[in-house]
């Protein structure tokens, strides 16, 4: 069986019972944090007397959950990186939990000030220990949709918060003597049930035991400034996390200006409250449309594309939302503005999940994590006072009845010089993080659009078919170099033997006797540069041979086929790696294989610095760069997530005994194509 805590690839991700219970426990402090920030601000204004003052003491609350991030946000990391990151999960809630409740009982505003620091700061350093947390829990096939509900959740559960808040304060104005216990009525009821709500989802975690116990190794590093310099040098060296960062911040800092002149434009435009109701939410039904659907619309194309994209998208289209003075039009154009950002937010995460090492994954987190605070603090004050300076422009000729043709409001002029700095954040970011130089990004983008057209309308790639043996049963090995492939597919085939099946052991390139000649070709490092349509013709013709002399006629006799590699090595090496359209070498590898596909594809994955380390020698290949084997690996997580049906992905980094569990438990109900051998029993 498999273990429940074991990382079991690429089924739903809330199916997964580690990461089920972080997101209740998500959902419960998230549900806790809103609540807070109602009651908190309601509290103040009941505190003190007079208009100006009741201003002062919520801007008050307000501004105090921002200064945390500037002063404890560097450290936070550190702490997320050296703290056992269960304890810190568990104890961050209790702590926030009995820090809320107290607030009832000392009942003055100088603690509601300190509390909402204490808090903030607690919030500061577990944000960034569950976003570490996330990677270690589930496969990274299902890192995207993972960050997905993470992200959805911690936003949408102000709804329920704030509907709650409404229906605790409206049954105490209609009925006083009902929460007449308290003294403060709603209030403080409502300071209670965000109390319990944290301590809950900390009992909720504290039941979670998949979390790796000690902290992440910080390579010796046990001096505070020494790792918080680590940390940051680790962000501004490394052009892929910087792009990231920067794109992030941007995004936070653009959307901080829309929602800060948000008002006053729907005003301008005279939508009134209910406009500016419907603009909001059409912000975030895109978001939550771009989180949901835009990366697997752009899977063929490259994350790191995408992320790029979506984000001078953003920012292009912000420019029509400020200067088109019609609603409708505004709210539309919203829709795809969330979109965009919601593709990029869900990729960012991603590929900081993926990409950022294990003992660096807290720090990083907590540098985005306060970088987008101070970007988002920064733009909401200064904004305003943008748009107020900048006033009524007017240009164009002049009108009847008065005025100019064209004539905007500070909002919108703001809202235009945000979007061009979001586009200019956006070019940037993707200039830092782009790897896939020499091929036109407009290429990629129809390649990836045309793909994803042909696999709605071509019937064996919408059911992600291909063709398939009626008998026998095929199963390939995928994944970089060292993952542990040819282990796994020796241990398969012993499995199966004492099964009682026919097993035929084999790999590309070079089971064949051509493909022996090939695979001396192309793997020798005496060959040296080759052109790489030549390189990827040479990986189609020996599975060319491969299929037609081994593979198909085992599967005719009705054995179980077990390949160490197959089409997505050539789709990830000499798509993804390689110069070459993804399409064109993946239309070539199915041409070559006359379409045949793998009922199950196993995929091992491990970072190519882990897998590399596993021997000394290097061909052709594995001698490529680092960013090849992360291109490599990048694509063969992307195949895995378009159909999920047909793959397991499987963390490599796990013992050779628990990722054979795991194929076991996935081939099992598929070996019904395949004959047992003659005279056993399976
Ligand atoms: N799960 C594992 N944990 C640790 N070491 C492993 C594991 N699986 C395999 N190894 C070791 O890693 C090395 C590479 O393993 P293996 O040859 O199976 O990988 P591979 O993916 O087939 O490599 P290649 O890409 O070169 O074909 C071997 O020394 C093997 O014993
Ligand atoms: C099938 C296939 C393989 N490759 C690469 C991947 C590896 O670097 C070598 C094969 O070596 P192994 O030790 O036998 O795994 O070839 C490729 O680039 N394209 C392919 O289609």
């Amino acid at each position: 069986m498999i273990s429940t805590g074991s990382i079991t690839g690429d089924g739903p991700v809330l199916r997964v019972p580690g990461f089920r219970r972080l997101w209740i426990g998500l959902g419960l402090s998230s549900l806790g944090d809103w609540l807070g920030l109602l009651a908190l601000t309601a509290m103040a204004n009941l505190m003190v007397e007079g208009y100006a003052a009741r201003n002062y003491a919520i801007a008050g609350v307000l501004f105090l959950r921002v200064v945390p991030a500037l002063v404890v946000g560097p450290v936070a990391g550190y702490v997320a990186d050296r703290t056992d990151r269960r304890t810190v999960l568990v104890w961050g809630d209790y702590v926030r939990g009995l820090l809320f409740l107290s607030i009832p009982f000392v009942g003055e505003l100088w603690w509601v000030f300190v509390v909402t620091v204490l808090v903030e700061s607690v919030s500061l350093v577990w944000g960034p220990s569950k976003d570490a947390t996330v990677p270690n829990l589930v496969s990274p096939a299902q890192l995207e949709s993972a960050n997905a509900i993470s992200t959805t959740t911690t936003y949408a559960s102000a709804v329920p918060a704030a509907a709650l808040f409404a229906l605790l304060t409206t049954v105490d104005r209609l009925f006083p003597s009902l929460l007449g216990f308290l003294e403060r009525g709603a209030v403080d009821l409502a300071l209670w049930l965000n109390g319990i709500s944290f301590i809950v989802s900390g009992l909720v975690i504290a039941s979670l035991h998949q979390i790796p116990r000690g902290p992440a190794d910080l390579h010796g590093e046990t001096n505070l400034v020494a790792a918080v310099l680590h940390g940051w040098r680790y962000v501004v060296g490394t052009p892929l996390v910087r792009g990231l960062v920067t794109g992030m911040v941007g995004a936070f800092a653009a959307g901080g200006v829309v929602v800060g002149l948000a008002r006053t434009y729907v005003d301008d435009l005279g939508g009134g409250d209910a406009g500016y109701a419907v603009l909001f939410g059409a912000v975030f039904v895109g978001m939550g449309l771009g989180m949901w659907r835009g990366t697997r619309l752009l899977r063929r194309m490259n994350r790191r594309r995408v992320f790029g994209f979506a984000l001078v998208g953003c920012g292009l289209l912000l420019v029509p939302l400020a200067l088109v003075p019609h609603l409708e039009v505004v709210v539309g154009l919203a829709v795809a503005v969330g979109f965009l950002a919601g593709t990029a937010w869900i990729n960012g995460m991603t590929m900081l999940g993926l990409e950022v090492p294990d003992e660096v994954r807290g720090r990083t987190f907590a540098f985005v994590g306060s970088a987008v605070r101070l970007a988002l603090a920064l733009v909401l004050a200064v904004a305003p006072l943008l748009a107020g300076l900048v006033g009524t422009v007017a240009f164009g000729p002049e009108v009847a009845g008065g005025g100019r043709l064209f004539e905007y409001g500070g909002a919108a002029v703001t809202i235009v010089l945000a979007a061009l700095l979001l586009t200019v954040v956006g070019v940037l970011a993707y200039r830092l993080m782009d790897d896939h130089e020499g091929r036109s990004l407009l290429s990629d983008l129809s390649g990836a659009l045309r793909r994803e057209a042909g696999a709605a309308t071509d019937p064996l790639a919408a059911t992600g078919a291909g063709v398939f043996t009626e008998r026998g049963v095929f199963v390939a090995f995928e994944g970089g170099e060292g993952a542990g492939k040819s282990t796994q597919a020796r241990r398969l085939q012993t499995w199966l033997e004492a099964e009682g099946y026919s097993v035929l052991l084999t790999h590309e390139p070079g089971d064949t006797e051509v493909g022996r000649e090939l695979r001396r070709i192309v793997l020798d490092p005496q060959t040296g540069v080759i052109s790489h349509r030549a390189e990827a013709l040479m990986y189609a013709a020996d599975k060319a041979e491969h299929v037609d002399r081994v593979v198909l006629p085992a599967l005719t006799r009705g054995e179980v086929v077990v390949t160490d590699r197959y089409v997505d090595s050539t789709i990830a090496y000499q798509g993804a790696g390689r110069d070459l359209l993804d399409d064109d070498v993946e239309r070539i590898a199915r041409w070559a294989t006359g379409d045949l596909r793998p009922h199950l594809t196993v995929l091992l994955d491990v970072a190519p610095e882990h897998g590399l380390t596993r021997f000394e020698e290097r061909d052709r290949i594995e001698a490529e760069s680092a960013d090849f084997h992360e291109r490599v690996r990048a694509m063969f997580l992307r195949l895995a997530e378009a159909q999920p049906d047909h793959y397991l992905v499987v963390d490599g980094r796990q013992t050779p005994e628990e990722i054979e569990e795991q194929v076991r438990e996935r081939l099992r109900p598929l070996l019904v194509g395949a004959s047992p051998r003659d005279g056993a029993t399976a």
